[in-house]
Parts: C-alpha cells; structure tokens; sequence
C-alpha cells in the first residue's frame, strides 16, 4: 500500500460549469490528492466532461457514475466504499461549487494527520459565523438547524451539518457505512453522530463558506424534513439501541 493516499469524493448533480475548475484546481494541490467524482446521471453531461480529462491526470481522477439522482448521502457512501476497498487513508468530502474552497483541503488533511482529530470539519460556525452570499433566509435555517441538532444529539461541534471534512480510514472501517441511512444534509449530522458515538474524536477548523455562483443548489423541503426527524431517531437509537 502507498503510504498517506488522500482521496477527495465529490458528489455531482448538474455541475458542468463548475466541474473543469474544481478538477484543476485539485489536481494542482501539494501533495497530491486524488479524486473521485461521484456523479449521478446528470444530464448536463458533467459525468462526460470528467471522463474527457481522466487521461490527462494519469490515474489520479476517477469517476463513478450512478443512473439518476440518487441523493448526496448514497453518493458518499458509495464514495467510502472505494475509498476503503482502494486503501486510501484520508477521505475528504467537499461540494463541487466552490462553496467550499479546494485550497483548504491540505489543512483539513494535516489536521487529521497531525493531530488527536479523526475527524477534521471544515466549519462556519467555529468562529463566528463566515459564510458569504448567502440569503438571510438560508443562513438563518442553517443556523437554526444547527443548533437544534446540537442540543437534540449532544454533537460537540458547531457545523453538524457541515459537508467539507476529511475523515481517516479508521473512522470509515469502524462505524457501518452501510447502516447510514439518511440521504439529503442529515448524511452529515448521522455520519458525525455514528464517528462521535464510535469514540472518534471531530474537530472543527474555521473555514469561509461561499455561495455558489454557478449552477443551482439541491435544497429541498425533503431534506429539510428529513433532517428534523432524523436527529430524534439517532438520539433514541442511541439510548434505547436500534430501533
Ligand atoms: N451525486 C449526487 N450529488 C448531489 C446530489 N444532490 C446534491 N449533490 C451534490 O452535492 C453537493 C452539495 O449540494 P448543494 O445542493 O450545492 O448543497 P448546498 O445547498 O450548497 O448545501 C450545502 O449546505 C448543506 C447544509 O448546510 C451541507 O450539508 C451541504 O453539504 C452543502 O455544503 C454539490 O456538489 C451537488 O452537485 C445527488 O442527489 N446526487
């Protein structure tokens, strides 16, 4: 096994504008990352775009393609079973619209590398608030969210939802990928409260949030829901066991 691989997944939906720039600016990172972009079937053919730079990367970009819209929380977790089955030891999740910068990785990476983190979040919330663009509606119900997640799950992070992280091996081989079962943003607050409850220690390191500028976001009254529910059934699965 090559020692210290770094694997980046990104989940893809209609990214097309975005996806030639978040490849090179990737490719370019010191030291150097993989990537993998799990797209699901987007008919702005940003799965094509991909394919027409692997060459070019010498085996350093790789691409998943799933058959439609299968949600953001799949998509990782197909993500983490490459990653584990390719013996990465770091794996990074970020968004492809560069709300989450790519020149924050390595920091992400040296926190996991070198320190007690196993978990490193890349998080608005641990320094105020550095989110920029951003509607007060949708900054407003992140926050909210947030908090609520926070006081319901006992999570001792800001950012629960957060989706820019890198995460060790360790972390994905002890808590059953598998057995995540939550699909829009609650992936995020589920795959931190499994690694939480798991004994792994998360830290957050202050990063700046930017709204997309292009393409739309997925956001719906489903995951919004969905995120509400979810954290009651974690907490009573973690006092009463599976439900
Ligand atoms: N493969 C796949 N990718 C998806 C899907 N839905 C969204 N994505 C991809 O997942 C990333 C994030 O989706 P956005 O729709 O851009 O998210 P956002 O509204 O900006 O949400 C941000 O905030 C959330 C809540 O705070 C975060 O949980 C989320 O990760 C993200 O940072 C993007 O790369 C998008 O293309 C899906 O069904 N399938």
């Amino acid at each position: 096994m090559m020692s210290d691989k770094t694997l980046v997944i990104v989940p893809t939906y209609n990214e097309s504008h975005n996806v030639p720039r978040l490849i090179e600016q990737v490719m370019g990172l010191a030291p150097a990352m993989h990537l993998l972009i799990v797209d699901d079937g987007s008919p702005d053919g940003t799965a094509q775009i991909v394919k027409d730079q692997q060459e070019q990367y010498g085996g350093r970009l790789h691409l998943i393609e799933r058959s439609g819209k299968l949600g953001l929380g799949t998509a990782y977790v197909r993500g983490f079973k490459y990653a584990l089955e390719h013996e990465y030891d770091y794996i990074c999740e970020m968004d492809a619209d560069f709300s989450h910068d790519p020149d924050d990785l390595p920091r992400l990476v040296n926190k996991v590398k070198n320190s007690d983190a196993d978990v490193a979040i890349g998080s608005r919330y641990a320094d105020g608030i550095s989110i920029i663009n951003w509607p007060l509606s949708r900054l407003i119900l992140s926050y909210s969210a947030n908090l609520y997640a926070r006081y319901i799950t006992g999570l001792p992070i800001f950012d629960t939802t957060a989706g820019f992280k890198c995460i060790h091996r360790n972390v994905l081989e002890h808590i059953p990928v598998d057995g995540i079962k939550s699909n829009g943003y609650a992936f995020q607050i589920e795959l931190h409260f499994r690694a939480w409850q798991a004994g792994f220690t998360l830290r957050e390191v202050a990063i700046i949030f930017r709204e997309r500028e292009e393409g739309v976001s997925k956001m719906s009254k489903g995951i919004v829901w969905e995120a509400i529910w979810r954290v009651w059934t974690l907490k009573l699965q973690s006092i009463f066991g599976t439900l």
